[in-house]
């Protein structure tokens, strides 16, 4: 039988904090007086404490809703996306900011992205606390990103092992040992 035990710590709290603060000031600067016109979008469940402290950040008059979807089963993803929840806010003519705390494949934020513009939105951006990306896929350009990380799976800070340790402050590898 396999246990789940956390490895290296990656970014620390500390480093998360500063990252969240470089990125909630572009998007002020980006939007300004705009911003509450713009609706946040968090990608759950692994965005919410991505999206909590961020718009903390930005502060002022935001709007938010979330959605949930799910890809990724234990520790792998199944390349199919399933909408889980739905928004309670209409897109339509709205600038939309998805908030998630990890992109690896691409896979959620490109259909969700395909997904609020057939909705009629009038602007999809993305914001990623972490890319694991090895190459910046110039077709699908990410707007913010708080850090590149590395392209191991990772731990915390929102992202899950079959739901545990997505409350961890910080983000670590996770080690499968042999029990
Ligand atoms: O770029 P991708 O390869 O698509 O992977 C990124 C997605 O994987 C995780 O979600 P998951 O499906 O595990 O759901 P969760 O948010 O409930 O953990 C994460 O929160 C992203 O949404
Ligand atoms: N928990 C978790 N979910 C992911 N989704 C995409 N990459 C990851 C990862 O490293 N960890």
């Amino acid at each position: 039988m396999k246990r789940a035990q956390l490895g290296t710590t990656v970014f620390t709290a500390a480093q998360i904090s500063q990252m969240v603060a470089r990125v909630a000031t572009e998007i002020q600067q980006d939007y300004a007086d705009q911003i509450s016109e713009v609706i946040f979008v968090g990608v759950m469940k692994g965005a919410y404490l991505w999206m909590g402290d961020l718009l903390r950040a930005i502060g002022g008059d935001v709007q938010m809703d979330y959605l949930r979807v799910g890809s990724y089963l234990n520790d792998g993803s199944t390349g199919e996306v399933t909408l889980l929840d739905d928004l309670r806010l209409d897109v339509t003519g709205k600038t939309v900011i998805l908030l998630d705390e990890v992109i690896d494949s691409g896979l959620t934020l490109l259909w969700l992205k395909e997904l609020l513009q057939a909705r009629g939105a009038e602007a999809v951006k993305i914001a990623v606390a972490f890319d694991k990306r090895q190459t910046q896929q110039v077709a699908f350009p990410v707007d913010y990103i708080g850090a590149s990380a590395p392209n191991d799976f990772l731990v915390g800070y929102g992202m899950d092992y079959n739901d545990h340790f997505r409350n961890l402050s910080y983000i670590a590898t996770l080690d499968l040992v042999e029990v």
